[in-house]
């Protein structure tokens, strides 16, 4: 399986607002660097540097001021004379007013933010661009008749939506390279996000669209990030009534319990018949994640690569989450040694 990296990711080293305290990110450079020394240690496949693309592909999938303001907050933050982290102070939350954008960059923070986990820093812009290449550079190779491939994104994507980021997440790589797939003749994307936080970005996007299924396994939000999305009674709206699928499961998953609900999920998108298949893969449902509740163990990783190849469809592994763990590597790619093994 050819993986593609993001050579720029180390420009993205940010802080965020956690426990009340502004504290590093758990979202580290050294987690992709993990994954991709992992790769090579197996000998997965062949590796690639991503071609660079232009903002109007981010801006298939997100408005074009905030792909322009990801690009303008650092040196607006910087000409007030700050050095340090951008993040938000005030946000548009209940009768607050959403449909002006202000002019100041505090207010344009808080407007294109859902929460504190996504600092802005000199580096962000170059880093999340070109997160958001390795997810298109992979969907160019499944457009060009590969079965495969992984795309190490890194800034993840899964909870950045139109006109928001959050949760570590700026432009949402498996949406971008969804959309890619459909401007290149696709008719159906199905995107499953096996990720433990809900990919509340990715289900925004598609919503009220029947061309996109999106599925998604993850922690119960009455008691886990983000709170504020992912219960079964999410499944689209207007045209895109049936075609969001959300499976809530508790803290203290297991195998088992995951395993029947990955069954199902899968064969729902077999049923769907989608022309690329795209796996927001986040590695966080490991038993021993810093920030998240399930218990699946290594070994299992091999388990949901098997049931992802089952679905028997050209597939995009994009990297999601998953915390700094030596394991990070060990689990990520036992998920995609689990689909070739499977395929
Ligand atoms: N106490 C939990 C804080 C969660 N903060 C954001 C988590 C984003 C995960 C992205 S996969
Ligand atoms: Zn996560």
């Amino acid at each position: 399986m050819l993986t593609f990296h993001n050579p720029d990711h180390h420009l993205h080293h940010a802080s965020e607002l956690k426990d009340g305290k502004v504290s590093p990110c758990f979202e580290l450079p050294h987690r992709a660097d993990t994954v991709l020394a992992r790769v090579r240690q197996v000998g997965l496949g062949q590796l690639a540097i991503p071609a660079h693309y232009g903002k109007e592909r981010y801006a298939r999938i997100h408005s074009e001021r905030y792909v322009n303001f990801l690009e303008s907050a650092w040196q607006e933050w910087t000409a007030l004379g700050h050095r340090h982290d951008a993040l938000p102070l005030v946000w548009p939350v209940r009768d607050l007013r959403s449909d002006i954008e202000p002019e100041h960059i505090d207010g344009k923070l808080g407007f294109y933010a859902m929460d504190a986990g996504v600092a802005i820093t000199a580096g962000t812009w170059q880093a999340v661009r070109r997160s958001a290449d390795t997810a298109l550079n992979g969907m160019d190779h499944l457009l060009q008749g590969n079965r495969s491939a992984f795309a190490l994104c890194r800034p993840p994507g899964h909870h950045a939506a139109a006109e928001y980021m959050g949760g570590y997440c700026y432009l949402n790589n498996a949406a971008i390279a969804a959309q890619s797939c459909l401007d290149q003749g696709g008719k159906r994307v199905a995107i499953l996000d096996v990720d433990f936080h809900h990919g509340n970005g990715t289900q925004s996007i598609f919503y009220q669209r029947p061309d996109v299924l999106f599925v998604s396994l993850h922690g119960d939000p009455r008691r886990s990030y983000p709170y504020f999305s992912g219960h079964r009674d999410e499944t689209g709206s207007g045209a895109g009534q049936g075609f969001n699928l959300n499976y809530p499961l508790p803290h203290g998953t297991d195998w088992g319990s995951y395993a029947t609900a990955l069954d199902d999920a899968c064969k729902r998108i077999r049923a769907y018949q989608p022309d690329a298949l795209v796996i927001s893969l986040g590695v966080d449902t490991y038993e021993n994640d810093p920030i998240s509740h399930f218990r699946l163990t290594s070994h299992d990783f091999f388990g949901i690569g098997a049931a992802i190849a089952s679905i028997q469809s050209p597939t995009l592994f994009v990297m999601e989450g998953g915390y700094m763990v030596d394991e990070i590597g060990i689990n990520a790619v036992n998920v995609l040694q689990g689909y070739t093994g499977g395929v």
